[in-house]
Parts: structure tokens; sequence; C-alpha cells
């Protein structure tokens, strides 16, 4: 899959912008602030309906303007493929191949992509939140069915949970009955949620694992664990699972009654990464988690070609400096000639590679870009 054409209007510091790329790596240099991130982002946003940056779509319509449009001509396995996301103060509508879709699940997933940001270095060690919002991007682009399920859940959480504090704050009265019925659809929810995120890190654990191991010159082995807030495993069929869950939650129910909130379900829920038995996180240099990090992106890519029969596009927005030589190298040599690689930087010094020399320069200034 690759992107051959990318329109914008007034997206972010872009009023207009029409620009075709090739299918290779396509370097776009500039300096600080004149656009390089919003570029990607807007790629990004083609594919994902919504920004990698901010939840708050208005941000991506540029200053005093009403709306912002991003329009792409893909290339896929199956042909010719148009895209569009347009943002509003309204909402947002897509469309593809020039036909509106009313749900975004018809939309996401139709163009893979894999972001690697400077923020994804701290995927090892950030918060637990960063670790599920990664987990749920990427699943979601691949399974319409963990998105559906995984909105349904959010849906009832807020539900309940406005609910728990209406009860706390005595604006409603406590009636179990009423209690039980979200429960149980929380629960329903939370299983399939559970079940395709442990499916998920296990193939993730499976690709990243030899990855890892050559990036790390054979001297480190990878383990990708999933971390339930609730004492679910991999091995429980649905039915366990739900018993399991269910328990929990009247385990619970007083304590939650008395917090006014959900304390346990996958929003709560954790990825840990181990190196030769040690959690990263905690014992890890900088060093280990970046190649942990490395290893997942890789890995990732690897998992959207098994699942779609097709690489993703790869967005690499300022990290390749982050990254030494080694790591850099390797990173280019696994995707050379297979995947469509957009790379920012505001220099090429540095970046000593063959992948680079033969890559499509663009320069950018000002929200206006020129192909060099
Ligand atoms: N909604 C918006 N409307 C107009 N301009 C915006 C909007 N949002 C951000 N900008 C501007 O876009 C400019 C470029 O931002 P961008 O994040 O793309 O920089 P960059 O080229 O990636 O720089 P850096 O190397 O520092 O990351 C900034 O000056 C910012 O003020």
């Amino acid at each position: 899959m690759f992107i051959k054409q990318i329109t914008l209007r007034d997206y972010r510091n872009y009023d207009h912008l029409a620009l075709n790329f090739e299918n290779k790596v396509n370097v776009i240099i500039g300096e600080n602030a004149q656009g390089k991130t919003n570029l990607m982002e807007a790629i990004y946003v083609l594919a994902m309906a919504k920004s990698h940056r901010t939840p708050k779509d208005k941000e991506l319509i540029r200053w005093d303007q009403s709306f912002a449009k991003v329009k792409g001509h893909l290339e896929n396995r199956n042909g010719p493929l148009d895209m569009e996301v347009v943002f509003s103060h309204k909402g947002k509508k897509v469309k593809l191949n020039k036909l509106e879709k009313k749900r975004l699940s018809e939309y996401i997933g139709t163009c893979n992509m894999v972001m690697f940001a400077p923020e994804d270095l701290n995927l090892v060690k950030g918060s637990p939140q960063l670790r599920r919002r990664f987990l749920d991007m990427e699943m979601g682009q691949i399974n319409s069915v963990y998105l559906y399920h995984l909105s349904q859940y959010h849906r009832v959480l807020k539900q309940r949970n406005q609910w728990l504090k209406d009860v706390l704050q005595k604006k409603q009265k406590q009636d179990n009955t009423m209690l039980d019925v979200i429960t149980d659809q929380l629960i329903q929810s939370a299983c399939q949620v559970l079940q395709k995120r442990f499916a998920f890190v296990k193939k993730l654990e499976t690709w990243a694992k030899p990855i890892h191991k050559e990036i790390s010159r054979g001297k480190e082995s990878l383990e990708v664990k999933y971390i339930p807030s609730i004492h679910v495993s991999d091995d429980m069929d649905l039915s366990t699972m739900r018993i399991v869950v269910e328990e929990e939650f009247q385990r619970l129910r007083d304590r939650e009654l008395k917090r006014g909130t959900t304390l346990a379900g996958p929003h709560r829920d954790d990825l840990q990464f181990v190196v030769n038995n040690k959690d990263i996180q905690v014992f890890g240099s900088q060093g280990q988690q970046r190649t942990t990090a490395l290893s997942i992106k890789l890995a990732e890519i690897e998992l959207i070609y098994e699942k779609m029969g097709e690489y993703p596009i790869l967005l690499l927005d300022d990290v390749l400096s982050e990254l030494d030589d080694y790591r850099q190298s390797h990173l280019l040599n696994t995707i050379q000639g297979k995947v469509q690689t957009f790379v920012t930087t505001t220099s090429v010094n540095g970046i000593h590679h063959q992948t680079l020399k033969e890559a499509q320069m663009y320069e950018v200034h000002d929200g206006k870009i020129e192909v060099k």
C-alpha cells in the first residue's frame, strides 16, 4: 500500500497543499515549526481519522478557518483508492472512494499505518495509559470487531462511572438492579476486549522477539506480557473469563460505591516488557528501552503484513536522529524496498544510509513544500 498524492486544505499551518509521493522513502526536511510534524500528522489522520497527538479534532483546523480537509490518492493491492477526512466545528466526515461512510469503523483499517515518533520511545517507561492507547490504536486498525467492542466498553464504562458518581453525590438513589444491568453490559464488552488484547499481545511478542534479539546482537531475550487488573489469563475461554470478572466486580462493589468509579477492567490494564527476566520499565537502561520500542514498531509492520496481506505505511517523525547508527541501519534495512516510508528531520547530517541517498527529498518552509 502506498500514498501517491495528498491534498491538504486549511490543515494546521497549510492553507493549500498538493504533493505527490514515491513508493519508497520520502524525506521531509525543515527547520523547527515549519510544518514537518503537521504533514506527518495529516498522513496519519488520512488513515486513522484522528491525530496521534491530540484527541481534539478542532486543533487540526487552520486558525480562523471553518474546516480542514485531508484527501489522499492511494494504491493498494486491489487498485486505486481515494480517502478523505473533513473536520469542521460540527464534527468530522469520512469518505472512501467519494462515498461517505457513516461509521468510522467502515473507514479505519482501509489504510494501515505505523507511526514512530519520539513519544513512542516512552512506550516502555511512560504511563500505562500510553501503552493502552498503543494497543487500542494498533489493534483498532486491523480488527474492526475489536474497535466495536472497545467503543461499547467505553460507552458503558462512562455510563457506569456517571451512575456511581451520582449515587456517591446523592443525586441518584442506589438501585442495585440498575447497577447489575450496567455491570453485566460492561462485563460482556470487557471480556471481548480482554480476549482480543491477549491474542494480539501474544502475536506481537512472537514477531518482536526475534527482531529484538537481532537488534540486541543476540544478547537479550524479550517477553511482552499483558497485565490485566482482574486476575484473568490468556488460556481462559470466554465463559470462564466471564465468571472471574463477575466475581471481581462483586468483590469490588462496596469500594466502587464508596469511590464513585469503576476500579477494574481493561481501562486499568497494562503491558509489561521483560528483557532477560527483568522488567525493563523499572530496570532497563535507556538503550534497552529504545531497542524494545523499536522492536515493537518493527513487529507491528510484520504483524500488519501477516494479517492484511500488505505492508503498512511507515511514518518516522523526527525519530531517526534519536537512534544510534546500528539501530538506524537495522530499521532502514528492514523496511528497504517494501514499505513506503516518510521520514522527517531537521537535517540529514548524521543519517548515513543508502536508503536515504536514494530517497525522494522535500523541503518544508512555513507551510509550503518544495520537491528537491
Ligand atoms: N491549527 C493551526 N493553525 C495554524 N497553524 C498551526 C495550527 N496548529 C499548529 N500550527 C503551527 O504549525 C507550525 C508547525 O508545526 P509542526 O509541529 O509541524 O513543526 P515541525 O516542522 O515538525 O517542527 P519541529 O521540528 O520543531 O517539531 C507551528 O508553528 C504551529 O504554531
